[in-house]
């Protein structure tokens, strides 16, 4: 069991470590991209299925709450929050348009799409960028492995370097913290002014 404990550990600390090395300069444009859709007055619409969809209402909830610091409300959403939207789309339409017929009734030109998705291949969250792509949205990935059919969709991707669906997600949460706070210092703190 201590090798089990162990081994995991080790793994979620290999990721972090290569999420530094490998992955900030994706994080920093992501994180640019989100400040440049909030600043202009638009939303950020956010998605994934099963620890993924926990993902994307925990960062909702930041940007519409607050993170670390005091400041106005800002507009985000999680698609994977209404049951009742959920279950109605996907009985009468299919699980695949759970979020495209989401993105088709409330995304406006110049929202961020934020899609998350550990294998890259979630069919609902590649169906609702291709959504938010054709009404002018931006599309961001928050992915993994190797990016899967969901990263050519993307105008920013962050592929965790991984192939272990826990530790991506580890991955994709230490992430979000991090556009969480690059969020709030930009608007309203330490950063704002940069470029
Ligand atoms: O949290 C976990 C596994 O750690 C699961 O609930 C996992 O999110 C589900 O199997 C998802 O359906 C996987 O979807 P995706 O990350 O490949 O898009
Ligand atoms: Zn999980």
């Amino acid at each position: 069991m201590r090798t089990r404990i162990a081994e995991q550990l080790q793994e979620h600390g290999t990721v972090i470590k290569r999420l530094e090395s490998e992955c900030s300069d994706s994080i920093a444009r992501i994180a640019g991209r989100l400040v440049e859709t909030l600043k202009i007055g638009n939303k950020l619409l956010i998605m994934g299925n099963g620890g993924s969809a926990a993902d994307a209402q925990h960062f909702a909830a930041e940007i519409v709450g607050r993170f670390a610091m005091e400041r106005p409300g800002l507009p985000a959403m999680a698609l994977s929050t209404d049951s009742s939207a959920l279950t109605a789309i996907g009985n009468d339409y299919g699980f695949d348009r759970v979020f495209s017929r989401q993105v088709e009734a409330l995304a406006a030109p110049g929202d961020a799409l934020v899609g998350i998705s550990t294998s890259g291949n979630s069919p609902n969250v590649l169906k609702a960028l291709e959504t938010g792509r054709q009404a002018g949205c931006s599309t961001i990935g928050l992915l993994g492995r190797d990016g899967g059919t969901i990263a050519p969709l993307c105008d920013l991707a962050l592929i965790v370097p991984s192939d272990i669906t826990p530790r991506i997600q580890e991955g994709h949460i230490t992430v979000i913290h991090i556009l969480c706070d690059l969020i709030e210092q930009s608007l309203f703190g330490s950063l704002a002014g940069d470029r």
